[in-house]
């Protein structure tokens, strides 16, 4: 069996931040492949030693926080062995070099899933890792998935890859990746459909799947997904220290090689990080998501929401809410070419809460005061606002769910008043008549197949809000926009 490299065992017994950083170097020196259950089980160990209620007196007393408690080669050794002992023993080992088959895949993910306990609470921190897989048989969704992957390189199918949405994850396999399969569960109550292709029905459009526009993983990014997927939170106020320093050296390091180019979420999760404790200052938390959103743009075809509300959230707890409405505004603009479905309650969770929580914060904040510099004033702040709230009802057209409900309205129409007529008459509303429509998209009979013309209808807005530009505004904002122009 392939034990450690003496380069790695002589880094343990590990005491201090900096051995598992030289580990994580060591794997990633392009010698060999990394060893996901070799990181996973140690990043593991650690996050739970660091995280459960059991020592956390001990370390807070040690003046610098880059100490750990001892982990011993052999616990790691040992964890190791029974996972390759629990694969190997259902599986044999691909000895033909050859690609991965759907049964094979399936029946790997069937090893992880029958050996799972009966029932848990799936949403609970810290079940992401091997170490939780091996120790306690938990797993969540996408531990389920990576577990998949590196049992699969233990078997020596190195064409085995995760395949990462921005709320699910699968596998792809065979040549070129050219294969996919679901090989974990999502969400609540909903059937798995492990075996099966992925998003072939309905699910196509939902932002589940990404318009097929996944993050497709090679061995180093799925190193950077199990970093990502480290959780420093001791409760739900208060992180270790230890081990949030540690994701953020590993990111850091993942990001000098390279690794996170391709990674919109993890160059995000290094931003938060940076915001909290900056160790680059020549890199700003600004820039890095910035660079995630160039990454999503370049090499996702703008489809991921994320990146935007990466960055939306960093202007509004930096208070600079003109940015974070054109962050916002972006993130729309994604969302409303894809059908709302039943899958997509995180992403809904999100805009919900920019709408009817950050926003109408926001205007409290900007009312109340005497902020000479209101944004109140601003005509691109209303312009903004309206290609959020555009964005999100182009969103439910066309969608077997709906998204709205009277709970939007309010506070919609409550943010759209605090600006005086003076500023709104400013953004120039100029909407396309019908033919100019027909021209522009192709004949109004092709809609038939849940309005696919309206979703191809690019609005302008996003143009200066000075020039004439055309938009093509959902007819709820047409009707607000104009209710409120009746006012003037
Ligand atoms: F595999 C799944 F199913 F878990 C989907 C993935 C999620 C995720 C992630 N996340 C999810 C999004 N996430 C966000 N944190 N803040 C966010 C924002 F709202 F501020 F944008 S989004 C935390 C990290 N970070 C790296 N990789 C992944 S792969």
């Amino acid at each position: 069996m392939a034990v450690f490299r003496d380069v790695d065992k002589a880094l343990f017994p590990i005491k201090h931040i900096s051995a598992v950083v030289k580990l994580f170097t060591n794997q990633l020196d392009g010698s060999t492949e990394p060893d996901l259950t070799l990181l996973s089980i140690v990043t593991g160990l650690i996050e739970n030693q660091l995280t459960s209620r059991s020592n956390t007196g001990q370390l807070s007393d040690t003046p610098e926080t880059n100490v750990l408690p001892r982990f011993e080669l052999e616990t790691v050794e040992s964890l190791y062995k029974k996972f390759h002992f629990t694969i190997t023993s259902f599986i044999e080992p691909n000895k033909t070099k050859s690609y991965a088959s759907r049964d094979i895949v399936k029946r790997v993910s069937d090893v992880i899933w029958n050996s799972l306990t009966r029932s848990y609470y799936k949403d609970r921190a810290h079940l992401q890792s091997l170490y939780s897989y091996l120790t306690g048989s938990k797993l969540d969704c996408f531990g389920v998935a990576f577990a998949v992957v590196a049992g699969c390189q233990v078997l020596g199918y190195d064409d085995v890859h995760l395949a990462l949405s921005e709320d699910h994850a699968w596998v792809v396999f065979g040549p070129n990746g050219s294969e996919t399969a679901e090989v974990t569960w999502h969400g609540k109550g909903n059937e798995d459909k492990r075996g099966q292709e992925i998003g072939k029905g309905v699910s196509a459009r939902s932002w589940l799947y990404v318009n097929n526009r996944p993050v497709v993983c090679t061995r180093q990014m799925e190193v950077a997904a199990l970093v990502s997927a480290i959780n420093p939170s001791l409760n739900s106020n208060v992180d270790a220290t230890e081990v949030a320093l540690l994701q953020q050296e590993l990111l850091w390091l993942l990001y000098d090689l390279g690794h996170l180019k391709k990674y919109p979420m993890a160059i995000g999760n290094l931003g938060d990080l940076e915001e909290i404790s900056p160790k680059r200052p020549e890199l700003s938390c600004s820039t890095l998501f910035e660079e995630a959103i160039e990454s999503a743009r370049r090499y996702y075809n703008n489809q991921h929401v994320y990146p935007y509300t990466y960055q939306g959230g960093y202007y509004f707890r930096n208070k600079m809410y003109k940015e974070a409405f054109e962050s916002w505004a972006n993130a729309s603009d994604v969302i409303r070419l894809y059908n709302y479905s039943r899958d997509d309650e995180e992403i809904y969770k999100e805009f919900l809460e920019i709408a009817n929580e950050h926003i109408p914060y926001i205007m409290k904040i900007e009312s109340s005061g005497f902020e000479a510099n209101t944004i109140l004033k601003k005509p691109e702040c209303f312009a903004n606002l309206l290609r959020f709230y555009d964005g999100i009802c182009q969103w439910e057209e066309g969608s077997a769910t709906p998204v709205l409900h009277i709970g939007w309205a309010k506070p919609l129409v409550n943010t759209i008043s605090k600006f005086d007529a003076d500023v709104r008459a400013q953004v120039n509303i100029v909407c396309d008549t019908l033919e100019d429509k027909l021209k522009k998209n192709g004949s109004i009979f092709n809609n038939n197949n849940n309005n696919n013309y309206e979703k191809e209808s690019n609005t302008a807005l996003s143009k200066s809000v000075k020039d004439q530009s055309t938009s093509n505004f959902h007819p709820t904002i047409e009707a607000l926009t104009a209710a409120c122009s009746e006012k003037i």
